[in-house]
């Protein structure tokens, strides 16, 4: 029996690339720089996903592009820092979002090491340093579990969101 579709449904065979990018355009998400360093070199880049798995043990899962220049060296250190931007940060997530060379990027921002040694941005609303613990290869991502190693934390700093392709602060109470 044919169904009626709802108003805006695609079966999914026909969603493509652009269509799934359009989509995920209308969900709000935190802007993070993941970054990495140890013997197979120093990198980072701009991050929306990121996702909490579980706190016990505290996880989080970051899905990495396997063409990105930060792939090599963070598949291969196998410690990484996800640092959690605030609105402070718009200009330095496009420094580390492809609008500047691999190699410049860390001159931008004040860092510091936790426990791994992966770079922490020193105003960052929280860091989150972690090491691998596994992964997992989906289509043209590598999604990165990561154990928490340890946290250093804003609890008063605000937030960036990047939803519909910009930018938007968030405040506490606003
Ligand atoms: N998960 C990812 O790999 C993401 C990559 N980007 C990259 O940043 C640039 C600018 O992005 P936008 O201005 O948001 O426009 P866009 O149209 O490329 O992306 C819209 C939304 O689709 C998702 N998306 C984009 N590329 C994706 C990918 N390769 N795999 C899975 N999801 C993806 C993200 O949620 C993104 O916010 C693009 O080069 C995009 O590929 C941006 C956000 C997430
Ligand atoms: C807001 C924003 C969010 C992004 N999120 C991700 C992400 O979650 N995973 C990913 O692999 N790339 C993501 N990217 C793209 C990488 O930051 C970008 O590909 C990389 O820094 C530039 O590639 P390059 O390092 O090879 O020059 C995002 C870019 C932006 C601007």
């Amino acid at each position: 029996m044919n169904m009626p579709m709802p108003h805006g449904f695609q079966p999914a065979e026909t969603v493509g690339r652009e269509a799934f990018r359009d989509a995920m355009a209308s969900l709000g998400a935190a802007v993070s720089i993941v970054t990495t360093d140890g013997p197979h070199g120093r990198a980072g880049f701009t991050a929306s996903a990121v996702c909490s798995v579980t706190d016990t043990p505290p996880t989080l899962l970051v899905c990495l592009n396997r063409s990105s220049s930060a792939f090599p060296a963070i598949a291969a250190n196998g410690v990484l820092c996800v640092n959690t931007l605030t609105h402070e940060h718009e200009a330095l997530s496009a420094v580390f979002g492809g609008k500047v060379p691999a190699e410049q990027r860390f001159s931008a921002g004040s860092w510091s090491r936790l426990v791994t040694g992966a770079p922490a941005l020193d105003d960052a609303a929280v860091s989150f340093d972690c090491r691998v613990a596994s992964m997992s290869d989906v289509g043209t991502h590598r999604v990165l579990f990561a154990e928490v190693l340890a946290i250093r934390h804003s609890p008063a700093a605000s937030g960036l969101v990047y939803f519909g392709r910009r930018y938007h602060p968030l405040h506490h109470g606003a």
